[in-house]
């Protein structure tokens, strides 16, 4: 489905991603774990194309994807949801959401009873401005609009930052649900190990711009492995 090949990239002449591989199948959660700094936030950048890759190649369905700037990748079915959501915060939670479909504005009727379906939450905030959500709430929008350009591919950047608990319980309901119906894949950066075990079929873990190793949430031990990668204590 994704398939990225040491793909170097960085901010001006500063070097980040230091030859990073890694696929992902169709249906598949594969988180992204590692201290801050550590080059995740910038792979994302850099799959989507909003930051130039310095050399690698970065694959959908077998198509390169590396001359593409991010409205083209979008199209191709790659969804993203980068920290600090970027909405547009003085609009309503319905325009976001038709925002969402620029891709195929045919689609926006299907897409905004989908997002009722799918964040019943939101149902009632859909008049209300943007920037009168709460931070969950915010958080359950940026998703829902992303979801609205139906990808086959999300990226997700760290969801649950500042977000109480429950609202992190929809968006892994929601996330289960894509992958089981619709065999959505993800690509997940998270500093919350409950929440990537929760969801991650395999966690890769990231230091100084490269990947260094995988974790399996389903074998014994594996929080313990992975709090001490991130220098948590066990
Ligand atoms: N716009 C930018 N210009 C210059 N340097 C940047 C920029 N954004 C990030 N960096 C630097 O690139 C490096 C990697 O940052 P990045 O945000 O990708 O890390 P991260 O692993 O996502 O960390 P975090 O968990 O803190 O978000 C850091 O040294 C950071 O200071």
């Amino acid at each position: 489905m994704l398939e990225i090949r040491d793909l170097k990239s960085g901010y001006a002449r500063v070097p980040v991603l230091n030859g990073v591989t890694l696929s992902l199948g169709q249906g598949e959660c594969l988180g992204l774990l590692g201290r801050n700094g550590m080059g995740k936030t910038t792979l994302l950048r850099a799959i989507m194309g909003g930051l130039p890759a310095w050399s690698g190649q970065v694959q959908k369905a077998g198509q390169p994807l590396d001359r593409l700037p991010p409205q083209a990748r979008a199209r191709c079915g790659i969804g993203y949801v980068p920290q600090g959501k970027q909405l547009f915060l003085q609009l309503s939670v319905e325009e976001n959401l038709r925002m969402g479909c620029v891709k195929d504005f045919g689609r926006t009727r299907a897409a905004l009873a989908e997002t009722r379906a799918l964040f019943p939450r939101l149902e009632r905030l859909f008049e209300r401005q943007a920037g009168m959500l709460s931070g969950g709430e915010q958080q359950l929008l940026a998703l829902a609009r992303c979801l609205c350009g139906a990808p086959d591919v999300i990226l997700l950047d760290e969801p649950t930052e500042g977000i109480q608990p429950s609202i992190c319980d929809e968006i892994l309901d929601v996330l289960h649900h894509l992958r089981r119906e619709r065999g959505l894949a993800i690509l997940l950066v998270e500093q919350d190990i409950d929440f990537l075990w929760q969801i991650c079929d395999r966690v890769l873990t990231v230091n100084k711009g490269r990947i260094v190793g995988g974790i399996e949430p389903a074998a014994a031990g594996s929080i313990e492995q992975a709090k001490t990668f991130i220098g948590i204590e066990g």
